[in-house]
């Protein structure tokens, strides 16, 4: 069946459909992994968009239930050069196909994904519709007009209530925006004891849960759509160790007074470099966001630039000066890409036993201040 992708610029692509029936708007983006396919459908920060894969050759080892992000995929749109129908992996379940069709989201294939990207590229990230079936340009056209862009997606996607992945070593509390499994998979192979809540948790909730740390996950959209977790985290900054991955990153920074904007086409791929300013290092990063926090507006919150791209010098990496926190715009839980920035979920458990060690400390120094000042 026939498929077309139409963008807000007037470009229409036609292609073949491989995927579910309809249509769907959204803001058309790229990504530049070789491998991933998996991870990139079923990471709920993809929600509400239409993903274009600038490898040509997608869907050949197909879709295992283990490698996915999230229960369910939430993009609006899957673009490929070829859509590769049989998949040749003994760990496939099923077909990448049959796991869109599932789901009602639409796949189109045969499209000239250089052309598109190399779009994206020059004129920014695109309003587009993503549809089945010939239907005229004219009507695509409408309803591309007559449907905004989501926005405050991070409710859609983060969980509903509070649970526990029980361990048996530290309390974090994952404040889950459309968390990736990948940060719940790293933070129990340490053994953390997880307690995921929704996005709109108070500060005093959390803090009922009597966690030894907090952290903020990504997730889709805009950060200033989250106000209240911004709130949150003002509140909780400085009375427990905090790191931020991605949109949590971004709600760190907000927190702290500073600013964040949008970039022209985002970072989305596997294979992005960051340097670490501290050491010299360079880290091949995987990345998934179009937002980054505004050089200019670090000044007077007590941020420090840790990290930056090495690509276009954005800001990659923040810890505040004086509070136990600290974040980073990509994905050090890879999924896909690669576990070189593993690391940091040790440093973040460092960081909470540093902080759980010093803290008895301060309070008897508060105690012995407060009998010496006789009160
Ligand atoms: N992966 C993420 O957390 C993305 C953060 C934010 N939605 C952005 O696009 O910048």
């Amino acid at each position: 069946m026939l498929a077309k992708l139409y963008l807000e610029d007037g470009t229409l692509f036609e292609g073949t459909s491989f995927g579910g029936e309809g249509g769907q708007v959204g803001e058309v983006v790229f990504n530049t992994g070789i491998t991933g396919y998996q991870e990139v459908l079923s990471d709920p920060s993809y929600c509400g968009q239409i993903v274009t894969m600038t490898f040509p050759l997608i869907g050949n080892y197909g879709i295992t239930r283990d490698d996915f992000e999230a229960v369910r995929p939430f993009v609006h749109g899957f673009v490929v050069r070829r859509h590769e129908e049989v998949p040749s992996n003994w760990r496939a379940q099923y077909s990448l196909g049959d796991l869109l069709k599932e789901y009602g989201i639409v796949g189109i294939s045969d499209i000239d994904t250089r052309m598109l990207t190399r779009k994206l590229r020059s004129y920014g990230t695109m309003k587009g519709i993503i549809a089945t079936g010939d239907v005229r340009v004219e009507e695509l056209r409408e309803r591309l007009l007559a449907n905004d862009l989501l926005r405050d997606q991070v409710s859609r996607v983060s969980t509903k209530s509070v649970y526990n992945s029980p361990g048996k070593d530290q309390r974090i509390v994952l404040m889950d925006f459309g968390s990736k499994s990948g940060i719940l998979r790293d933070l129990t192979r340490r053994d953390c004891d997880v307690v995921v809540v929704p996005h709109d948790a108070t500060a005093e909730q959390i803090l009922r849960l009597r966690p030894d740390g907090v952290l903020l996950s990504n997730g889709p959209g805009d950060p200033k759509d989250v106000p209240h977790a911004v709130e949150t985290v003002k509140a909780l900054l400085g009375k427990l160790p905090i790191f931020g991955i991605c949109l949590g990153h971004q709600l760190f920074a907000l927190a702290c007074g500073a600013d964040t904007e949008k970039l022209k086409f985002g970072h989305r791929g596997g294979n992005h470099p960051v340097k670490d300013l501290e050491s010299g290092r360079c880290y091949i990063t995987s990345q998934n966001h179009g937002y980054t926090v505004k050089e200019a507006s670090l000044a007077g919150t007590g941020l420090v630039k840790t990290h930056i791209n090495n690509n276009d010098g954005t800001i990659e990496g923040l810890k505040h000066e004086s509070l136990p926190a600290f974040s980073v715009q990509y994905h050090p839980e890879a999924s896909p890409g690669p576990f070189d920035s593993s690391y940091l979920f040790d440093d973040f458990l460092t960081m909470v036993r540093k902080f759980q060690s010093e803290r008895p400390k301060t309070a008897r120094q508060t105690e012995l201040e407060l009998l010496a000042r006789g009160v």
